[in-house]
Protein backbone atom coordinates (compact mmCIF):
# COMPACT_ATOMS: atom_id res chain seq x y z
CA UNK A 1 0.00 0.00 0.00
CA UNK A 2 1.50 3.31 -1.09
CA UNK A 3 -0.02 5.36 1.73
CA UNK A 4 1.44 3.38 4.60
CA UNK A 5 4.80 5.03 5.01
CA UNK A 6 6.21 8.07 6.75
CA UNK A 7 8.98 10.55 6.04
CA UNK A 8 11.38 11.05 8.94
CA UNK A 9 14.86 12.48 9.50
CA UNK A 10 17.82 10.22 8.79
CA UNK A 11 19.66 8.49 11.65
CA UNK A 12 23.19 7.05 11.74
CA UNK A 13 21.76 3.53 12.20
CA UNK A 14 19.95 3.82 8.82
CA UNK A 15 23.28 3.38 7.01
CA UNK A 16 23.00 -0.40 6.64
CA UNK A 17 19.45 -0.31 5.26
CA UNK A 18 20.24 2.56 2.90
CA UNK A 19 23.35 0.83 1.63
CA UNK A 20 21.45 -2.42 1.03
CA UNK A 21 18.71 -0.67 -0.98
CA UNK A 22 20.69 1.85 -2.98
CA UNK A 23 23.66 -0.35 -3.88
CA UNK A 24 21.63 -1.79 -6.75
CA UNK A 25 22.52 -0.98 -10.33
CA UNK A 26 18.87 -0.47 -11.31
CA UNK A 27 18.45 2.17 -8.59
CA UNK A 28 21.84 3.84 -8.76
CA UNK A 29 22.01 4.29 -12.52
CA UNK A 30 19.20 6.85 -12.19
CA UNK A 31 21.11 8.90 -9.58
CA UNK A 32 23.70 11.30 -10.94
CA UNK A 33 26.20 11.60 -8.08
CA UNK A 34 26.43 8.11 -6.64
CA UNK A 35 29.18 5.67 -7.63
CA UNK A 36 28.55 1.99 -8.28
CA UNK A 37 29.31 -0.10 -6.32
CA UNK A 38 28.27 2.20 -3.50
CA UNK A 39 30.52 1.84 -0.45
CA UNK A 40 28.85 1.43 2.93
CA UNK A 41 30.89 4.24 4.54
CA UNK A 42 29.52 6.67 1.94
CA UNK A 43 26.04 6.03 3.35
CA UNK A 44 27.33 6.90 6.83
CA UNK A 45 29.00 10.10 5.63
CA UNK A 46 25.95 11.10 3.60
CA UNK A 47 23.63 10.67 6.60
CA UNK A 48 25.95 12.84 8.73
CA UNK A 49 25.94 15.52 6.01
CA UNK A 50 22.12 15.56 5.84
CA UNK A 51 21.96 16.35 9.56
CA UNK A 52 24.38 19.28 9.09
CA UNK A 53 22.47 20.55 6.05
CA UNK A 54 19.17 20.47 7.91
CA UNK A 55 20.74 22.44 10.79
CA UNK A 56 22.07 24.99 8.30
CA UNK A 57 18.64 24.98 6.56
CA UNK A 58 20.22 24.37 3.15
CA UNK A 59 18.70 20.95 2.47
CA UNK A 60 16.12 18.64 3.98
CA UNK A 61 16.47 14.89 3.50
CA UNK A 62 14.18 12.20 4.82
CA UNK A 63 14.10 8.45 5.08
CA UNK A 64 10.95 6.85 3.66
CA UNK A 65 9.96 4.29 6.28
CA UNK A 66 7.23 1.71 5.75
CA UNK A 67 4.75 0.38 8.25
CA UNK A 68 7.12 -2.41 9.23
CA UNK A 69 9.76 0.18 10.19
CA UNK A 70 12.01 -0.57 7.18
CA UNK A 71 13.73 2.21 5.24
CA UNK A 72 12.53 1.74 1.65
CA UNK A 73 13.95 4.89 0.08
CA UNK A 74 15.06 8.46 0.62
CA UNK A 75 13.82 11.82 -0.57
CA UNK A 76 15.21 15.32 -0.22
CA UNK A 77 15.04 18.92 -1.22
CA UNK A 78 18.15 21.11 -1.58
CA UNK A 79 17.59 24.86 -1.41
CA UNK A 80 19.27 27.64 -3.38
CA UNK A 81 18.70 31.28 -4.13
CA UNK A 82 19.45 33.08 -7.41
CA UNK A 83 18.25 36.53 -8.50
CA UNK A 84 15.97 36.78 -5.49
CA UNK A 85 14.21 33.52 -6.44
CA UNK A 86 14.23 30.70 -3.92
CA UNK A 87 14.40 27.25 -5.46
CA UNK A 88 14.27 23.72 -4.19
CA UNK A 89 15.85 20.81 -6.02
CA UNK A 90 13.98 17.53 -5.56
CA UNK A 91 15.73 14.16 -5.50
CA UNK A 92 14.66 10.70 -4.42
CA UNK A 93 15.17 6.99 -4.84
CA UNK A 94 12.99 4.03 -3.93
CA UNK A 95 14.36 0.51 -3.29
CA UNK A 96 13.66 -1.76 -6.25
CA UNK A 97 11.28 -4.13 -4.48
CA UNK A 98 9.02 -1.16 -3.62
CA UNK A 99 8.65 0.19 -7.17
CA UNK A 100 5.26 0.49 -8.86
CA UNK A 101 3.33 1.11 -5.68
CA UNK A 102 2.92 4.86 -6.09
CA UNK A 103 5.44 5.57 -3.31
CA UNK A 104 7.57 8.02 -5.30
CA UNK A 105 4.49 10.03 -6.31
CA UNK A 106 3.09 10.19 -2.83
CA UNK A 107 6.40 10.92 -1.08
CA UNK A 108 7.25 13.69 -3.60
CA UNK A 109 3.75 15.10 -3.20
CA UNK A 110 4.10 15.21 0.59
CA UNK A 111 7.55 16.78 0.49
CA UNK A 112 6.62 19.43 -2.11
CA UNK A 113 3.38 20.31 -0.25
CA UNK A 114 5.35 20.71 2.98
CA UNK A 115 8.07 22.75 1.27
CA UNK A 116 5.66 25.16 -0.44
CA UNK A 117 3.82 25.63 2.86
CA UNK A 118 6.82 25.95 5.19
CA UNK A 119 9.97 26.92 3.29
CA UNK A 120 10.83 30.05 1.33
CA UNK A 121 10.63 28.29 -2.06
CA UNK A 122 8.93 29.72 -5.14
CA UNK A 123 9.75 26.83 -7.47
CA UNK A 124 10.85 23.24 -7.13
CA UNK A 125 13.04 21.76 -9.82
CA UNK A 126 14.11 18.24 -10.74
CA UNK A 127 16.38 16.77 -13.37
CA UNK A 128 15.72 13.25 -14.55
CA UNK A 129 17.71 10.92 -16.81
CA UNK A 130 15.93 10.78 -20.15
CA UNK A 131 15.46 7.02 -19.81
CA UNK A 132 13.89 7.33 -16.35
CA UNK A 133 10.35 6.91 -17.66
CA UNK A 134 8.85 6.26 -14.21
CA UNK A 135 10.16 9.51 -12.70
CA UNK A 136 9.01 11.56 -15.68
CA UNK A 137 5.51 10.14 -15.05
CA UNK A 138 5.74 11.00 -11.32
CA UNK A 139 6.69 14.64 -12.03
CA UNK A 140 4.00 15.09 -14.69
CA UNK A 141 1.36 13.79 -12.28
CA UNK A 142 2.43 16.32 -9.65
CA UNK A 143 2.12 19.37 -11.94
CA UNK A 144 5.81 19.67 -12.90
CA UNK A 145 6.42 20.86 -16.45
CA UNK A 146 9.45 20.12 -18.61
CA UNK A 147 11.50 23.29 -19.01
CA UNK A 148 14.42 21.97 -21.02
CA UNK A 149 17.01 19.29 -21.56
CA UNK A 150 20.71 19.08 -20.77
CA UNK A 151 23.50 16.61 -20.19
CA UNK A 152 24.79 15.75 -16.75
CA UNK A 153 27.60 13.54 -15.52
CA UNK A 154 26.26 10.31 -13.98
CA UNK A 155 29.10 8.87 -11.91
CA UNK A 156 27.82 5.28 -11.94
CA UNK A 157 27.39 5.29 -15.73
CA UNK A 158 30.86 6.77 -16.16
CA UNK A 159 29.94 9.77 -18.31
CA UNK A 160 27.41 12.24 -19.61
CA UNK A 161 23.74 11.31 -19.66
CA UNK A 162 20.89 13.22 -21.34
CA UNK A 163 18.56 14.63 -18.71
CA UNK A 164 15.18 16.32 -18.82
CA UNK A 165 14.69 19.40 -16.64
CA UNK A 166 11.40 19.90 -14.80
CA UNK A 167 10.00 22.69 -12.67
CA UNK A 168 6.85 23.33 -10.64
CA UNK A 169 5.77 26.69 -9.27
CA UNK A 170 3.54 26.89 -6.21
CA UNK A 171 0.69 27.81 -8.60
CA UNK A 172 1.21 24.90 -11.01
CA UNK A 173 1.56 22.50 -8.08
CA UNK A 174 -1.67 23.76 -6.49
CA UNK A 175 -3.48 23.74 -9.85
CA UNK A 176 -2.52 20.08 -10.42
CA UNK A 177 -4.04 19.25 -7.04
CA UNK A 178 -7.26 21.13 -7.73
CA UNK A 179 -7.83 19.49 -11.11
CA UNK A 180 -7.05 15.95 -9.98
CA UNK A 181 -7.98 13.61 -7.17
CA UNK A 182 -5.48 13.71 -4.30
CA UNK A 183 -2.15 12.06 -5.04
CA UNK A 184 -3.05 9.27 -2.65
CA UNK A 185 -5.76 8.06 -5.04
CA UNK A 186 -3.89 9.09 -8.15
CA UNK A 187 -0.81 7.17 -7.12
CA UNK A 188 -2.63 3.95 -7.79
CA UNK A 189 -2.13 4.69 -11.50
CA UNK A 190 1.51 3.88 -10.89
CA UNK A 191 0.59 0.46 -9.64
CA UNK A 192 0.20 -2.34 -12.11
CA UNK A 193 -3.50 -3.04 -12.29
CA UNK A 194 -3.18 -5.50 -15.17
CA UNK A 195 -1.12 -8.68 -14.86
CA UNK A 196 2.49 -8.08 -15.91
CA UNK A 197 3.21 -8.87 -19.54
CA UNK A 198 6.42 -10.62 -20.61
CA UNK A 199 7.58 -9.14 -23.93
CA UNK A 200 10.09 -11.18 -25.91
CA UNK A 201 12.35 -9.12 -28.15
CA UNK A 202 15.41 -10.29 -30.03
CA UNK A 203 18.28 -8.00 -31.02
CA UNK A 204 21.62 -8.06 -32.82
CA UNK A 205 24.93 -6.38 -32.18
CA UNK A 206 26.09 -5.90 -35.76
CA UNK A 207 29.85 -5.37 -35.85
CA UNK A 208 31.61 -4.02 -38.94
CA UNK A 209 35.20 -4.67 -40.05
CA UNK A 210 36.35 -1.63 -38.02
CA UNK A 211 34.88 -3.19 -34.86
CA UNK A 212 32.10 -0.59 -34.73
CA UNK A 213 28.59 -1.43 -33.54
CA UNK A 214 25.40 -0.45 -35.36
CA UNK A 215 22.83 1.47 -33.28
CA UNK A 216 19.41 2.55 -34.50
CA UNK A 217 17.55 5.55 -33.09
CA UNK A 218 13.96 4.81 -32.05
CA UNK A 219 11.72 7.10 -34.10
CA UNK A 220 9.39 9.75 -32.69
CA UNK A 221 5.98 8.44 -31.73
CA UNK A 222 7.28 5.08 -30.47
CA UNK A 223 7.93 4.23 -26.86
CA UNK A 224 11.45 5.20 -25.76
CA UNK A 225 11.63 7.57 -28.76
CA UNK A 226 15.03 9.09 -29.40
CA UNK A 227 16.98 6.37 -27.59
CA UNK A 228 19.58 4.34 -29.49
CA UNK A 229 19.00 0.58 -29.55
CA UNK A 230 20.37 -2.60 -31.05
CA UNK A 231 18.44 -3.47 -34.21
CA UNK A 232 15.79 -6.12 -33.66
CA UNK A 233 12.19 -6.38 -32.59
CA UNK A 234 9.43 -8.38 -31.00
CA UNK A 235 9.31 -12.12 -31.58
CA UNK A 236 6.11 -13.33 -33.14
CA UNK A 237 4.24 -16.30 -31.62
CA UNK A 238 5.74 -19.58 -32.77
CA UNK A 239 8.88 -17.93 -34.21
CA UNK A 240 12.36 -19.07 -33.17
CA UNK A 241 14.56 -16.18 -31.95
CA UNK A 242 16.96 -16.52 -34.88
CA UNK A 243 14.10 -16.54 -37.41
CA UNK A 244 12.66 -13.40 -35.79
CA UNK A 245 15.99 -11.67 -35.87
CA UNK A 246 16.68 -12.51 -39.50
CA UNK A 247 13.19 -11.19 -40.39
CA UNK A 248 13.64 -7.99 -38.32
CA UNK A 249 17.06 -7.27 -39.83
CA UNK A 250 15.61 -7.62 -43.31
CA UNK A 251 12.54 -5.46 -42.53
CA UNK A 252 14.35 -2.75 -40.56
CA UNK A 253 17.74 -2.56 -42.26
CA UNK A 254 17.33 -4.35 -45.60
CA UNK A 255 20.16 -6.80 -44.88
CA UNK A 256 20.28 -10.58 -45.05
CA UNK A 257 21.92 -12.43 -42.19
CA UNK A 258 22.14 -16.21 -42.05
CA UNK A 259 21.46 -18.26 -38.95
CA UNK A 260 25.08 -19.49 -38.95
CA UNK A 261 26.31 -15.90 -38.55
CA UNK A 262 24.25 -15.23 -35.42
CA UNK A 263 26.27 -16.02 -32.30
CA UNK A 264 24.36 -15.95 -28.98
CA UNK A 265 26.02 -13.26 -26.85
CA UNK A 266 23.96 -12.42 -23.78
CA UNK A 267 20.44 -11.51 -22.76
CA UNK A 268 18.82 -8.64 -20.93
CA UNK A 269 15.98 -8.83 -18.47
CA UNK A 270 14.41 -5.54 -17.46
CA UNK A 271 11.18 -4.45 -15.78
CA UNK A 272 9.66 -1.51 -17.59
CA UNK A 273 6.72 0.30 -16.06
CA UNK A 274 4.13 -1.69 -18.02
CA UNK A 275 5.91 -4.92 -18.97
CA UNK A 276 8.90 -7.16 -18.37
CA UNK A 277 11.35 -7.34 -21.25
CA UNK A 278 13.38 -10.45 -22.01
CA UNK A 279 15.78 -9.92 -24.91
CA UNK A 280 18.36 -12.38 -26.23
CA UNK A 281 21.19 -10.56 -27.98
CA UNK A 282 23.26 -12.07 -30.79
CA UNK A 283 26.57 -10.96 -32.25
CA UNK A 284 26.73 -10.76 -36.02
CA UNK A 285 29.83 -9.85 -38.04
CA UNK A 286 28.69 -11.00 -41.48
CA UNK A 287 25.63 -10.20 -43.55
CA UNK A 288 24.68 -9.36 -47.08
CA UNK A 289 23.69 -5.85 -48.16
CA UNK A 290 24.29 -2.40 -46.71
CA UNK A 291 22.24 -1.51 -43.61
CA UNK A 292 19.87 1.42 -44.10
CA UNK A 293 17.04 2.68 -41.92
CA UNK A 294 14.08 1.19 -43.81
CA UNK A 295 11.61 2.56 -41.24
CA UNK A 296 13.01 6.09 -41.23
CA UNK A 297 15.22 5.42 -38.19
CA UNK A 298 18.66 7.06 -38.00
CA UNK A 299 21.61 4.69 -37.84
CA UNK A 300 25.07 5.16 -36.32
CA UNK A 301 28.21 3.04 -36.34
CA UNK A 302 29.69 3.49 -32.90
CA UNK A 303 32.91 2.35 -31.28
CA UNK A 304 32.39 0.41 -28.06
CA UNK A 305 34.20 3.08 -26.03
CA UNK A 306 31.74 5.72 -27.32
CA UNK A 307 28.52 3.82 -26.56
CA UNK A 308 27.76 5.94 -23.51
CA UNK A 309 27.52 9.02 -25.75
CA UNK A 310 24.31 7.52 -27.17
CA UNK A 311 21.38 7.45 -24.73
CA UNK A 312 20.07 3.88 -24.79
CA UNK A 313 16.99 2.17 -23.34
CA UNK A 314 17.58 1.31 -19.68
CA UNK A 315 17.48 -2.40 -20.48
CA UNK A 316 20.56 -2.04 -22.70
CA UNK A 317 22.86 -0.21 -20.30
CA UNK A 318 24.24 -3.35 -18.54
CA UNK A 319 25.35 -4.71 -21.94
CA UNK A 320 27.73 -1.82 -22.59
CA UNK A 321 30.59 -3.01 -20.34
CA UNK A 322 30.46 -6.47 -21.96
CA UNK A 323 30.82 -4.90 -25.39
CA UNK A 324 33.70 -2.72 -24.20
CA UNK A 325 35.47 -5.84 -22.94
CA UNK A 326 34.78 -7.70 -26.18
CA UNK A 327 35.82 -5.06 -28.72
N1 LIG B 1 14.98 -3.72 -30.83
C1 LIG B 1 15.28 -3.37 -29.59
N2 LIG B 1 14.30 -3.16 -28.68
C2 LIG B 1 14.67 -2.80 -27.45
C3 LIG B 1 16.02 -2.63 -27.09
N3 LIG B 1 16.09 -2.27 -25.79
C4 LIG B 1 14.82 -2.20 -25.33
O1 LIG B 1 14.48 -1.90 -24.19
N4 LIG B 1 13.96 -2.51 -26.34
C5 LIG B 1 12.50 -2.52 -26.17
C6 LIG B 1 11.84 -1.34 -26.83
C7 LIG B 1 10.46 -1.91 -27.20
O2 LIG B 1 9.63 -1.82 -26.06
C8 LIG B 1 10.77 -3.36 -27.48
C9 LIG B 1 11.10 -3.56 -28.92
O3 LIG B 1 9.99 -3.82 -29.64
P1 LIG B 1 9.75 -3.16 -31.05
O4 LIG B 1 10.91 -2.35 -31.51
O5 LIG B 1 9.19 -4.23 -31.91
O6 LIG B 1 8.67 -2.26 -30.53
P2 LIG B 1 7.81 -1.26 -31.30
O7 LIG B 1 8.58 -0.03 -31.31
O8 LIG B 1 7.33 -1.84 -32.58
O9 LIG B 1 6.61 -1.21 -30.33
P3 LIG B 1 6.40 -0.39 -29.04
O10 LIG B 1 7.57 -0.57 -28.10
O11 LIG B 1 6.26 1.03 -29.52
O12 LIG B 1 5.17 -1.01 -28.52
O13 LIG B 1 11.95 -3.68 -26.75
C10 LIG B 1 17.03 -2.84 -28.06
O14 LIG B 1 18.25 -2.70 -27.83
N5 LIG B 1 16.61 -3.21 -29.29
Amino acid sequence: MAGTFCLRGLRPDDAGAIHAQVNDWNVIRMLSRLPFPYPRDLAERWIASTVQQAEARTAYHFAIENQAGAVIGCIGLTLSQTDGQYRGSLGYWIGREYWRQGIATLASDRLCSWAFANLPVDTIEASVAQDNVASVAVLNKLGFRQTGAATQVFTARGGNVSVLLFSASRESFDAAHESKPPADADASAEQTEEPRRLVLVVAAVLIDTNNRILLARRPEGKTLAGLWEFPGGKMEPGEAPETSLIRELREELGIDASRACLAPFTFVSHSYEKFDLLMPIYLCRQWQGHPEGREGQKLAWVEACDLDQYPMPPADIPVIPFLRDLL
